[in-house]
């Protein structure tokens, strides 16, 4: 793969730490990820703080609503330019038609299947029947039939759903090294067991922003790949 895979999830409370990390990091990621967290702290402004940087950038809003309020959503963020968005998949055909066509140029559209911190147990818990597996398959058929550029699955489901979907994007986080704590992720696989499988994108997040020495952690990831 000519163009690095990896982008850091940038999940810190501090913009200046982000910053940093980032800026540290960057000959050694291919993309910057910025979710929740991020966004929630800090907003547009962080956002255009951290583009500065010169990496491509992925918005991990999984944003759910109806498809009115998620295609409104996605056209305030058009000023962010970025290069990936998430919607969860689940929010149902519509909702992921509007948000593919609210998009900004240049951005991809991509559905959250199955959150890789849930199990089958936990999924049964919310009243979805069947695997984790059968429901990110499933989800993957509908986002690709709502016309999404691809999906978020774990590493465990990736290889199948390529197999279904050959010129989807396939976004693979909950990624661990070999020895890495798994935290609150339940489906893992290592960076290269996902690239391997079929991964377009490979998000890490803690693995180098909690390492001891996070420049160390990145070389040693991509030097995997
Ligand atoms: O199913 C999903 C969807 C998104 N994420 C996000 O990826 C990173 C993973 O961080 P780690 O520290 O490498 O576990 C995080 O920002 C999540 O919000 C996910 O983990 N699983």
């Amino acid at each position: 793969m000519s163009q690095n895979p990896v982008y850091l999830a940038l999940d810190l409370p501090r913009l200046d730490a982000a910053e940093a990390l980032a800026r540290k990091v960057s000959g050694h990621i291919g993309g910057i990820k910025l979710g929740l967290e991020f966004f929630c702290a800090h907003g547009h402004h962080g956002v255009h703080e951290i583009h500065k940087i010169g990496l491509p950038l992925f918005l991990d809003l999984k944003l759910h609503d109806i498809p009115n309020t998620v295609a409104a959503a996605m056209q305030a963020i058009h000023v962010l330019e970025p290069s990936i968005v998430t919607v969860h998949a689940s929010g149902g055909r519509a909702m992921m038609e509007d948000a593919k066509a609210a998009a900004g140029e240049n951005c991809k559209v991509v559905g959250v299947t199955v959150l890789t911190s849930l199990d089958d147990g936990d999924l049964n818990a919310t009243g979805v029947s069947g695997s984790a597996h059968e429901q990110a398959l499933r989800l993957a058929e509908l986002a690709h039939a709502a016309g999404l550029d691809g999906i978020v699955c774990s590493g465990h489901e990736v290889g199948a759903v390529h197999d279904q979907w050959k010129d989807g994007f396939f976004v693979v986080p909950g990624l661990r090294p070999a020895d890495g704590k798994t935290g609150d992720q339940k489906r893992t696989v290592t960076p290269r067991e996902a690239r391997d499988a079929g991964a377009s994108v490979l998000v890490v997040g803690r693995p180098i922003s909690r390492a001891e020495d996070p420049l160390a952690a990145a070389r040693a990831i991509e030097a995997t790949l």
